[in-house]
């Protein structure tokens, strides 16, 4: 109905034909470990093992009443978007569905180097081409939501799994628990995400756009450079003050070694006007992330202007080629 879809979810019902559930326990088929490996306010997260082939996969287990009100459709809503996701190789696959009397359990694919923040609270410092690797993935991945008008909002560090032990390994997005539809006219208004990386706009109870997604990678892309968040302060009061007034600073002693390029990437996200931020095709092509963008435009247009010479191929070699191809 009307108020839900002003509210961004996919859908108001509690079920959608292309659902599938299991209704009988997970246990039947599952080995799932006591000890969770993560907890949210909702939601617990075990690893699990399918018992007829022994593979590894993480069980999302999410209550379906929260402060007493029912939020089934909430969760068919992460359903419904993870499900249009899996086509994209840079999100995490949703591989079952089942439901017990007070939960949904999701069964998801198995990322089995854990979070990226894991690293940042192990001080680990990155290559600057290992955070361009990082963030070049986490805007394919938004670019493909994106393309569906959903917006992720709670893009941070924990949402950023590794495939495996870093950095010979890929990354994958996850939890859409609090991502929107946004669609033309219909203005979501909802205070949502992680203190640090919310964007301005959401403080300030502006329309949510998928500006709101990009401030966040500009704030990911300043603490994987420099260990910081740029606007962190001492209570969540004084951060969101921090956002809202969004002074960048860039301290020498953090970032010394930091090309000028990562800074101006960074500067072109936090910028307080939404529609000024870069988008992800135009992070792509900025000159950090694509470092040749700049050389390969004047390469192109030097190649179109030089002479090109055919040699011509002697006769013998000319069939020998064509018959390899
Ligand atoms: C080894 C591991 C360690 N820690 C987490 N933490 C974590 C972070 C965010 C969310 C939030 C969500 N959703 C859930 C767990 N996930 C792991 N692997 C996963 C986790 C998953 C799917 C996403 C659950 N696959 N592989």
């Amino acid at each position: 109905n009307k108020d839900l879809q002003l509210q961004g979810f996919l859908t108001d019902s509690e079920n959608h034909p292309s659902v599938s559930i299991n209704t009988q326990p997970l246990l039947d088929d599952y080995h799932v470990e006591t000890k969770p490996f993560a907890r949210g306010k909702f939601a617990t997260v075990r690893r699990c093992t399918d018992k007829t082939n022994d593979r590894a996969y993480a069980a999302k287990c999410i209550k379906k009443r929260r402060r007493s009100a029912n939020v089934r459709h909430e969760i068919m809503h992460e359903i419904l978007v993870l499900k249009m996701c899996e086509p994209c190789p840079r999100i995490i696959h949703l591989h079952q569905i089942y439901e017990g009397p007070s939960e949904i359990i999701l069964v998801l694919e198995m990322a089995e180097g854990g979070e990226l923040q894991r690293l940042l609270d192990d001080d680990e410092m990155f290559e600057e081409s290992q955070v361009i690797h990082v963030i070049i993935q986490v805007l394919e991945a938004l670019s493909f939501l994106h393309g569906l008008n959903i917006v992720h909002l709670d893009i941070k560090p924990q949402n950023i799994l590794l495939t495996g032990s870093f950095p010979q390994c890929d990354i994958k997005l996850c939890d859409f628990g609090i991502s929107r539809l946004v669609s033309e006219g219909i203005e979501v208004r909802e205070i949502v995400g992680t203190p640090d990386y919310v964007a301005p706009e959401i403080l300030q109870y502006e329309p949510i756009s998928f500006a709101s997604d990009m401030w966040s990678i500009g704030v990911l892309t300043y603490v994987l450079l420099s260990g910081y968040t740029p606007f962190g302060g001492a209570t969540k009061q004084e951060t969101f003050c921090n956002i809202t007034k969004g002074t960048l600073e860039f301290p020498e002693k953090m970032f010394q070694e930091v090309s000028n390029h990562a800074k101006d990437f960074i500067k072109k996200l936090l910028v307080q006007n939404q529609r000024q931020r870069m988008l992800p095709e135009n992070c792509l092509k900025h000159p950090w992330i694509a470092p040749n963008s700049e050389e390969i435009s004047r390469q192109n247009l030097s190649s179109k202007t030089e002479k090109i010479e055919f040699k011509s191929t002697p006769d013998e070699n000319r069939n020998y080629m064509v018959n390899s191809y």
